[in-house]
């Protein structure tokens, strides 16, 4: 835990280094016209390991590739969503991932097509702290509700979480890694349930529970 927040922190001094207070956009016109440009976005996979992943992380991800082998498991690129959705909005992305390594959310999600589950490793990094020490109840929020809406979005398509109850039994330590196991327990016309449970990498702590429920989209409808 400690080396990943001490990686996670080195990315942010040399960030520091690098900005004055500005986003790149505020500091740069021409990279301010490319954020808000409709210029194509060649997409980076961030659901791979990176220096700021901690040996648990590393571990799990291993475990999870080697299940991969026989085809029962597939591992999902942060980009999965860009092939669902059929415009990809810029410069736009999905706000888990607008984070330097290592300091918001570090995630892979694995997906199993014959369970339609799926397992999200997760690492939580110094910017999403609430109490000191653990993370923000937003933040676990966020990731539920990402790892579940893949595994809804998956065989439901372009869905939209209509309902989220999540219970907070434990606080996450920042920058523990924590798997996420979401299922999809029932079809009802367009809308989908779902459940998860969040837990520590060794499975002994419960931390969180969570259902939800999605509603895949009316085509004939408009969302505004
Ligand atoms: C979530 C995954 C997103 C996937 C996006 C797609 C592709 C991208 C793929 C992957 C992305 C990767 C991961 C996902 C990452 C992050 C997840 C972020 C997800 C969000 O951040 S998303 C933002 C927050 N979300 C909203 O901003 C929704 C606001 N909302 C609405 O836009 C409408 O509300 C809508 C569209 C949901 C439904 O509207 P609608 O008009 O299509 O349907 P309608 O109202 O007719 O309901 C149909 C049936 O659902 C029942 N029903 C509806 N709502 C209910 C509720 N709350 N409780 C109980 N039942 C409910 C009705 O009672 C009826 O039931 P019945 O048919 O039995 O009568």
């Amino acid at each position: 835990m400690l080396r990943s927040c001490t990686a996670a922190l080195r990315t942010l001094r040399a960030l520091r280094g690098r900005r004055e207070g500005a986003s790149p956009a505020a500091r740069d016109p021409v990279l301010a016209r490319r954020w808000f440009s409709t210029e194509k976005v060649i997409p980076k996979d961030h659901a791979l390991p990176n220096p700021s992943w901690s040996k648990d992380l590393r571990l799990l991800f291993d475990q999870f590739m080697k299940k991969c082998e026989d085809g029962s498991w597939e591992r999902l690129p942060s980009y999965k969503n860009s092939k669902l959705v059929k415009e990809q909005l810029s410069q736009a992305q999905l706000f888990t991932r607008g984070y330097e390594d290592g300091l918001g959310f570090e995630y892979v999600i694995f997906y199993n097509d014959d369970e339609k589950r799926t397992v999200c490793l997760f690492q939580g990094g110094p910017y999403l702290q609430g109490v000191p020490g653990f993370l923000h109840g937003g933040a676990i929020a966020t990731m539920i509700d990402a790892a579940v809406g893949m595994c809804a979005a998956i065989p439901g398509g372009i869905v939209m979480t209509a309902n989220l109850n999540i219970n907070f039994k434990r606080p996450i330590p920042l920058c523990s890694v924590v798997v996420i196991n979401s299922q999809l327990d029932k079809i009802e016309g367009r809308k989908l349930f779902l459940s998860c449970t969040v837990r520590s990498a060794d499975e002994k702590i419960l931390y969180s529970e969570a259902t939800g429920l999605f509603i895949k989209l009316d085509p004939e409808k408009s969302l505004i």
